[in-house]
């Protein structure tokens, strides 16, 4: 066994720890990078790039029917081909991630398991088989625990036993399911849901409480009449108790005495970390069943130990942070504060997300609810996409921009719900990130006709409100002198 001492040890190459090692390595630190699975992690293989590449051919699947005057006859749906856009899309970003890249960018890659046996020291052990168990022995200055989540699989009674699909496996079928039975209503069942019923499989959604109860019911109510509208049968506050298996499919019960059948099964029930195999008792690593427990400098309880990602517990910086750019930046931040000392924080604040089912729903800073519950005084404004000239024109007005300002009109948070959501949500997150008010989005010049007016419009009731009373008399007066 040989032995080594780098300044950065990377544990796993998803959105995380790629970004660290690349950053590292850019900057001449000697950095090895250890990964087990694919180089890429979730969201170039099991996440992000396939669930976005299944909606994207669901999108063209389902614009049949007459709409605008435009007669177009229902899709035809080959899914052996969709499958293979699927993985073109994959094999399409893959070399951004590869080994190639980043031993190019003088990344050491190891394709291994890595388990700490020390404070501070890992030993990595070949996953191939037939060659020597244990690799090599590294000692580094600083270490970063990348290794990111994966499904949970909670304990009902009979699900073990049946052949279910997660995220890691659902991109593999190469035939259409006849009729896909889905447990959770999160993002994943969300985004899969819509797309497999669109490509034509019969999709039935059971939700433990409503479909995806971390964002606003007004937001998440265009979503659930489209679902239903295009055939998913959604049964929202119906918690899995049990699942059968025979040969003629698999059988769901719910708390609530629903019973569903369908041929295959998605678990799309949550996430859990990726620590089971990482030794973080030898290594003096506090972490929960939700992942690893740090500060807001991902400092974990080992001094030379950093976490960024989907490994990070959401008791230490928030819930609901599983997302690739989170990733990416808890990563750059934990970069900086292990090797360049520099004190930086990650700020939850400015948090963007987006469900990209149709329509889409996106977020950043606080929802109404979570500004309800946070106690302090905060005001609404809306526009709904019905008052918006090009959604008027496009025949599609689902959906509102409503943004969520304290007292004096600094922006919260915006919740965007409609056709391209997550694009219209980009000056929201620089208006979030820089302490804008809502006085200064109404002020913008924008060019019309354009969705994007309708944050401006909603941004604009900041002005309404101010005119009222003493302020209204005023400006009138001054109308009449001038
Ligand atoms: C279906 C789905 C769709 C998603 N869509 C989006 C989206 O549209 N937008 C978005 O922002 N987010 C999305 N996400 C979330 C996003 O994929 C994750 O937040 C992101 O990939 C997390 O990156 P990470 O680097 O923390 O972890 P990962 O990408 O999971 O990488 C961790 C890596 O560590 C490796 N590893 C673990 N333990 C070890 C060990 N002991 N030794 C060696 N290697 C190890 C693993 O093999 C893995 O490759 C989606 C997630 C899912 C499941
Ligand atoms: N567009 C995106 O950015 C995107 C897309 C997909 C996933 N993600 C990330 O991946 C994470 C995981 O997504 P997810 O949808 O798997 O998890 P989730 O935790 O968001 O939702 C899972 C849902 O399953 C339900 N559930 C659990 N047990 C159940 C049972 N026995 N019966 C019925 N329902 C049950 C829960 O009520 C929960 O709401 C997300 O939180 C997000 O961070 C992001």
């Amino acid at each position: 066994m040989t032995r080594d001492r780098v300044d950065l040890c990377v544990v796993g190459a998803g959105s995380a720890g790629l970004t660290a090692a690349a950053a590292a390595a850019r900057l001449g630190a000697r950095v090895v990078l250890i990964e087990r699975g694919r180089m890429g992690g979730d969201c170039l293989n099991y996440g992000c790039v396939p669930s976005k590449a299944l909606l994207a051919a669901a999108a063209r699947a389902a614009h049949g029917g007459n709409r605008l005057g435009v007669e177009i006859a229902q899709p035809a749906v080959d899914f052996s081909t969709v499958h293979a856009h699927v993985q073109a899309a994959i094999a399409a970003i893959a070399p951004h991630d590869s080994r190639e890249r980043f031993q190019a960018l003088g990344v050491e890659v190891l394709e291994a398991q890595a388990r700490f046996t020390a404070p501070d020291r890992l030993k990595v052990s070949q996953i191939a088989e037939g060659t020597s168990p244990v690799l090599r022995e590294i000692r580094a200055r600083r270490f970063l625990l990348a290794c990111g989540s994966q499904p949970l699989v909670p304990p009902i009674p009979g699900l073990a036993g049946t052949p279910y699909l997660t995220n890691e496996t659902i991109f593999d079928l190469e035939e259409l399911p006849e009729h896909l039975l889905i447990l959770g209503g999160g993002p994943v069942g969300c985004e899969l849901g819509q797309a497999f019923r669109r490509l034509g499989a019969r999709v039935t959604l059971l939700q433990g409480r409503r479909l995806l109860p971390g964002e606003d019911e007004d937001a998440v109510l265009p979503l659930r009449q489209a679902l239903q509208e295009e055939g998913v049968i959604v049964h929202e506050h119906s918690r899995v108790s049990r699942v059968e298996w025979s040969g003629a499919g698999i059988r769901l019960t719910s708390e609530d005495g629903k019973v569903v059948a369908g041929s295959h099964l998605l678990v799309a029930a949550g996430r859990q970390p990726s620590v089971a195999e990482l030794g973080l008792e030898a290594a003096g690593i506090a972490h929960d069943t939700r992942g690893i427990r740090v500060d807001r400098r991902l400092r974990t309880s080992n001094r030379r130990v950093f976490a960024a990602g989907d490994v990070v517990s959401d008791a230490s910086l928030g819930a609901g942070l599983r997302f690739t750019p989170v990733a990416g930046q808890q990563a750059a931040l934990a970069f900086a504060n292990a090797l360049l000392r520099w004190p930086a924080r990650f700020d939850v604040r400015t948090v963007p997300r987006v469900t990209y089912c149709d329509p889409e729903i996106a977020r950043v800073g606080l929802s109404e609810a979570e500004a309800r519950n946070s106690g302090r005084s905060f005001r609404v404004f809306t526009s709904p996409f019905a008052q918006n000239d090009r959604a008027v024109t496009e025949g599609d007005t689902r959906g509102f921009v409503k943004v969520i300002a304290d007292r004096r009109g600094r922006i919260l948070g915006c919740v965007i719900v409609g056709r391209g959501a997550g694009d219209l949500l980009h000056p929201w997150c620089l208006a979030l990130a820089k302490g804008m008010n809502a006085g200064e989005m109404a002020r913008l010049l924008l060019p019309y006709p354009t969705r994007g007016e309708a944050g401006k419009r909603a941004a604009g009731q900041y002005y309404e409100r101010l005119l009222t009373g003493w302020r209204k008399a005023l400006l009138r007066r001054l109308v009449r002198l001038g």
